[in-house]
């Protein structure tokens, strides 16, 4: 019995593979390594270089590694990017996430752990954000994310597939033990941005935009440990195998930290008051997002362990540390 992670070269798929791994269980990474990295893959899992659109190579991968569960985390991310190259999105993140639910139907696959995420709401009417808001994006990301979790719900119904989509509010952090990390060749996330400032792999970063409705003027949004978010991953797995029924779920902790406030714990935290500039609003960013978190908490048992900004920032420029002595550009 083993579950298949795609996308087990990244971010957040290679802390979920750790967690899986941590628990006792057998994985096996697919991943193109379009954005990952091999050397990412955490020692005890199998690994297998190609694309989860491809429904020979993902069907061969669920006979040969006796897979009895997907998670799939394989995807394009840059919300910016999508709304240039929408159409390589509609592709990456749904016709290939189509492509994959097929051949786990094929296969007899019956749980399905699905990456979403809170761009499927869009411009929310309020916070916090439950998940029974409407589905609103204003991205060709958050839209394609929004297509795969309508595509799961049909394809639950017609077959034994059972799943849950968790909808990840934003990630942050890393493995507190340091095997795995943010690496990202295009990091756009704020505690990555800010973390590469203080360690020096940036001369200076910005605030895109002082002038929003929240209480400093910058956005606020709910970060979330991603060690944190892979345990909720090993929970959701465990509530299927128990004949849960499919369903969506945020994950975030349920309060919010604005851009200052983020930028201020990672000078604190690091003893570095690096330089930060004024920019215009970035197109397309909410001024709040913050999750209703009940529904984890209570269907799966989630409790988190570092529901602590400062503990997510030191794990965060940690891992930032630890880079220095890698090749990041060699995958
Ligand atoms: N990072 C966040 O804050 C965040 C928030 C919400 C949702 N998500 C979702 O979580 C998932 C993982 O994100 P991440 O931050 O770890 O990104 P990441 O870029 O670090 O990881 C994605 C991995 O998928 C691989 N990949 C991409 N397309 C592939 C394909 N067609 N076949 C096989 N492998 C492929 C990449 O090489 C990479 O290793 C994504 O689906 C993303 O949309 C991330
Ligand atoms: O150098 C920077 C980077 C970010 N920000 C701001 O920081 C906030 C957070 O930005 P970022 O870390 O890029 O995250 P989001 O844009 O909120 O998006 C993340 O979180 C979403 C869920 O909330 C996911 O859907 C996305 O995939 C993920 O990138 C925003 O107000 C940004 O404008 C800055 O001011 N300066």
């Amino acid at each position: 019995m083993t579950v298949l992670v795609t996308g087990g070269a990244g971010y957040i798929g290679s802390h979920a593979a750790l967690a899986l791994l941590d628990g006792g269980r057998n994985v096996v990474v697919l991943d193109n390594l379009s954005q990952g990295y091999r050397w990412a893959v955490p020692t005890g899992a199998a690994f297998v270089e190609g694309d989860c659109g491809d429904y020979d190579l993902v069907r061969r991968v669920i006979s040969e590694h006796d897979v009895t569960a997907i998670m799939h985390f394989a995807g394009s991310i840059i919300v910016p990017e999508s709304v240039i190259y929408p159409l390589e999105y509609y592709y990456n993140n749904t016709v290939n996430s189509r492509a994959l639910a097929q051949a786990a139907v094929d296969s007899g696959i019956e749980h399905f752990i699905f990456s979403s995420t809170a761009g499927v709401y869009g411009e929310p009417k309020s916070t916090p954000i439950l998940e029974d808001f409407s589905l609103k994006p204003i991205s060709p990301y958050g839209t394609s994310k929004m297509m795969t979790e309508k595509m799961l719900a049909d394809a639950a119904i017609a077959h034994d597939l059972r799943y849950v989509a968790l909808r990840y509010f934003n990630v942050a952090g890393a493995d507190p033990k340091g095997r795995s990390g943010q690496t990202s060749r295009k990091a756009t996330h704020l505690i990555k941005i800010a973390s590469q400032t203080a360690t020096g792999a940036r001369p200076q970063m910005a605030i895109y935009g002082e002038d929003y409705d929240t209480p400093d003027g910058t956005c606020i949004r709910d970060y979330i440990h991603v060690s944190d978010l892979a345990k909720a991953h090993v929970l959701a797995l465990e509530y299927l195998e128990d004949g849960g029924e499919s369903d969506v779920m945020n994950c975030g902790y349920g309060r919010g930290f604005s851009v200052k406030e983020v930028i201020g714990a990672v000078k604190r935290v690091s003893g570095i008051d690096f330089a930060v500039e004024r920019a215009e609003r970035r197109p397309g960013d909410p001024a709040a997002l913050i999750a209703a978190a009940d529904r984890v908490r209570e269907k799966l048992g989630w409790t988190p362990e570092y529901d602590d900004l400062d503990a997510i920032v030191r794990h965060a420029l940690d891992w930032e540390e630890s880079l220095k002595t890698r090749q990041v550009d060699a995958a």
